[in-house]
This record gives structure tokens, sequence and C-alpha cells, in this order.
């Protein structure tokens, strides 16, 4: 047997095998984005972006202040049609289906891709009836399916143990931390394919945002998630692949360990090693 890359027992051929595994062009893309470019007013703010979403990995987009990273994560699920005066053109398309095509139904699009922000919002209602929400719009009405969902997807957003006792009371009640859990329980309770998470952990304190980064490595087993942060750190730890932005265009695109330790640009290499942002 050859022992040359023999570690302590463990086979580095074979770990460097599985490492190949997380090179996006290995990976099934949930999202595809081609030629990118987005304006509001007159000012471009994304330019000619062309990438792919990893089904069920985590993707995070960093860059420093204005690069454009929400205006990217916004696209996805067309939340930028509310802004008057943003136009978009190039091609998105999820399931091989073009987002922006005119046959696509917005809220249909939403259900599909859900979306959680910095600041939690739950609904000035019931803990119970924040999760229940997007099941009574599709129309739901048994009372043991909602009450199913909403267990459900408490558990998976690792709430349920510090509700189950509650879920009567009003959920502006719950510290920020469950408050944004409990988002993520409202946005899992549909069964989403993606979630969009746009700095869910920048108003949370150390131990609510350690929770919100664990439950993001749980959830990635059932959900393609893609978050932006500010905060490299969360980036490495909580990211299988990174994109940097900067001034409107994504510069580089690699798996996370890659990005971090051996970027193939300078401006990467600069904003990780704190020269600007
Ligand atoms: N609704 C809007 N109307 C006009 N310009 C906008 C709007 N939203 C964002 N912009 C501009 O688009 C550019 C990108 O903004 P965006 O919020 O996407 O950046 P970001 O990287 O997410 O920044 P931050 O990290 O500060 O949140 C900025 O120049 C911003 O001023």
């Amino acid at each position: 047997m050859n022992t040359k890359n023999m570690t302590h027992g463990i086979n580095l051929e074979n770990l460097d095998r599985s490492q190949e595994a997380s090179h996006i062009e290995d990976e099934r893309l949930a999202i595809r984005v081609e030629n990118l470019n987005l304006h509001y007013g007159p000012t471009q703010a994304l330019f000619n972006i062309s990438m792919g979403i990893p089904e069920h990995k985590v993707t995070a987009f960093i860059g420093p202040s204005g690069c454009g990273k929400s205006t990217l994560l916004r696209c996805f699920n067309r939340m930028n049609d509310l802004v008057d005066s943003c136009r978009v053109s190039g091609k998105i398309t999820l399931d091989g289906e073009n987002i922006y095509s005119k046959k696509i139904n917005v809220a249909e699009l939403r259900r599909k891709i859900g979306m959680v922000f910095q600041k939690p919002n739950p609904f000035p209602k019931s803990i119970y009836e924040n999760v229940a929400y997007g099941l009574r719009i599709q129309g739901v009405k048994d009372k043991r399916r909602l009450d199913e969902s909403v267990e459900k997807a408490l558990k998976g957003a690792a709430l349920w143990d510090e509700v189950k006792d509650r879920l009567q009371e009003n959920a502006l009640g719950l510290s920020g931390g469950q408050q944004q859990r409990l988002v993520i329980a409202r946005a899992i309770a549909i069964e989403p394919e993606v979630l969009l998470l746009d700095e869910p952990a920048s108003a949370l304190d150390p131990i609510s945002t350690l929770k919100i980064e664990e439950l993001i490595y749980e959830l990635k087993k059932q959900y393609t998630i893609v978050i932006v942060t500010h905060n490299m750190q969360q980036a490495a730890r909580v990211s299988d692949y990174t994109a940097f932005l900067y001034l409107g265009e994504v510069v580089e695109f690699q798996d996370t360990n890659t990005l971090f330790t051996n970027p193939g640009e300078k401006k990467t290499e600069d904003y990780i090693t704190g020269r600007y942002g």
C-alpha cells in the first residue's frame, strides 16, 4: 500500500477525492443565472452576472457595502419587482424555467423561493398563526394538518422545544433570536425549494447567531440556501460555496475553502485580508 498520503490512518488520497466532489462543475444546480444586468433608474447595480446556485448547498454572497449582494439575492424571487425604477435583463432559471418570463406566477415563485430578512419580522399574531400563515393562504383548513405542519416547521427551525407550551402567545414576546427562527419556521412551513437569507444573524447576539448558523447547516439537507453576509467568518463557517461581489460584478465564485485560503483573484485576496471593505 502506498503510505505516502497516509496521516494518522487517514487516507489523504480519499480525502482529496471527496473534496473534488465540492467543485461547482460537479454540482446539480437549483438556479442558473445568465447575463444578468440590473439598473435602478439610470444607475447600473449588477453587471453581466452568470453563475449557478448548487442544489442542497449553502452559497454565500460576500463583498463590501453597496456591491450588490442583496440586489442579486432579491432577483431570485423577484423582490426587486417592488422597486419601480428597477429594470432587469438576462435570465434566471429555476427548474429550467426563466423566472422573468411573462408566464411566471410571481406568488407561486415566492412560494418556491422563501426569504428571510435581516430584522426578524413576525406578524403581531400568535406563534402558531405565524407558522400556519402560508398554509392558510394556500387554503389548508384541516386543523390536524395545520397542527402537524406547524410542529414540523418549528422542529425544523430548532424552536419547537422552546415554544411548544406557548403556541398561542404573541410572537412579538419572543426574543430576537427566537423571532428569527420563527420567521425561518414560517418560511419552511410551506416547503420551499430555496431559502434566501439576507444577513439573517446580523441583528442577533452571538449565541443566537450560533443557533442560526447551526440551523443553516441542518436546513441545507432539505433546502438550497443562499445567504448574504457581511461577516466573512460566518461565510467561511456556514457556506459550501462563496461568491465575492465588487461594484456589481461577481469577481470570484469558488468553493468556500478555496476562496478563503487560495483566492484566484487579487481583488478577492485584498478583501479577505481586510485591505478594503
Ligand atoms: N431600491 C433601490 N433604489 C435605488 N438604488 C438602490 C436600491 N437598492 C439598492 N440600491 C443601490 O444598488 C447598489 C447595491 O445595493 P445592495 O443593497 O444590493 O448592496 P449590498 O452589497 O447588499 O450592500 P449592504 O452590504 O450595505 O447591504 C447600491 O449602490 C445601492 O445604493
